[in-house]
């Protein structure tokens, strides 16, 4: 499928989109990022949460071609908040990929969570980190136990944001496609032939019902990704970048606000200076 159909080329203020000899190229680089880190660490394969998303699918895909069928394994861990419909197309990617994949469901692992700390389940985003948290556990478990690494499924958009639970989600051995702006990811995912369906996918982390990435962000991913490139990862100014993409000084703020606010999220976590004793 050519890239053309995956943005609308109205509402894109910034055309990121990667042409068809670029996108080899990456998946070439990814592919090859992959074996390598499976290789370095003279592990059997990996392992990934397969959510029916395009992130996941799109990362089940490249460590397919990277590693064989045979060493990538995926975990489907449905919870109260997924439906279906995501956790039989992450089945459906397992199957289509021929993968080893196992469905494990999550809730009765949180409920031990909730049950040890009720108060704390009326802090609703932290409640549903749980959740985020419990998958991460698992992927730790099956790794370990068979000597693969958890492959990360988060993006540059993501990372920059900082929308992502702090070792949840984020807690993984490597980040496959971690330079790559949702819109690259989503053009990438075509290219290397996910389905069109999960392609086309509204972007949602399934933490409570309908929520999706861009309503809680405040932000759609073209002019997302957009302010990052030119005013985060680039060198425009706010003005420059209200004027060089029409978004307003809000949206920029926006961005700017989540990027600060989760710089922590992009750091060890420190410690006091060394004292001279
Ligand atoms: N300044 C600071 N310096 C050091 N640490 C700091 C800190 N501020 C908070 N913290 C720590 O970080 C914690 C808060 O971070 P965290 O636990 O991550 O929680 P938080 O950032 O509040 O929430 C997670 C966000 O990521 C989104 N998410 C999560 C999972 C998957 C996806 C997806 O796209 O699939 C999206 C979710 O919708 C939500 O917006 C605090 O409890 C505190 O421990
Ligand atoms: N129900 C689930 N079962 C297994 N893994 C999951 C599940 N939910 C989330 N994950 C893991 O957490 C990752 C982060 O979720 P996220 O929503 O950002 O990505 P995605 O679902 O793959 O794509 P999208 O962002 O487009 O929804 C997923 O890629 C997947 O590896
Ligand atoms: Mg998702």
């Amino acid at each position: 499928m050519s890239e053309s159909v995956l943005l609308d080329e109205e509402s894109t203020p910034l055309d990121l989109r990667l042409s068809d000899a670029e996108l080899d190229r990456v998946r070439d680089h990814v592919t090859d990022f992959i074996a390598d880190q499976v290789d370095a660490a003279g592990a059997e394969g990996a392992v990934l949460g397969l959510s029916g998303g395009i992130d996941s699918t799109t990362v089940a895909y490249l460590a397919v071609e990277a590693l064989g069928a045979e060493n990538l394994r995926g975990l489907v861990m449905p919870g109260s908040v997924n439906t279906d419909e995501n956790m039989s197309d992450a089945e459906r990617v397992a199957m289509e990929l021929g993968i080893e994949y196992d469905v494990i469901e999550i809730e009765p692992i949180a409920e031990a969570f909730y049950d040890a700390l009720p108060e704390a389940t009326d802090a609703k985003m932290a409640e549903s980190n749980v959740r985020v948290r419990v998958r991460a556990v698992l992927n730790y478990f099956a790794a370990n136990a068979d000597d693969r690494l958890v492959l990360g499924t988060g993006n540059r958009s993501e990372a920059l944001t900082g929308y992502f639970t702090k070792y949840g989600d984020q807690a993984v051995d490597c980040n496959p496609i971690g330079t790559l702006y949702k819109q690259q990811v989503r053009q990438l995912a075509a290219h290397v032939g996910v389905p069109h369906d999960l392609v086309m996918k509204t972007p949602s982390a399934e933490m409570w019902t309908g929520q999706t990435d861009e309503e809680e962000m405040g932000l759609d991913y073209d002019t997302l990704d957009a302010v990052l490139a030119l005013h985060i990862d680039g060198p425009l100014s706010t003005a420059a970048t209200v004027r060089a993409l029409d978004v307003t000084e809000e949206q920029v703020a926006r961005v700017e606000e989540l990027y600060e606010s989760s710089k922590h999220k992009r750091a060890m976590p420190p410690a006091p200076a060394d004292l001279t004793l």
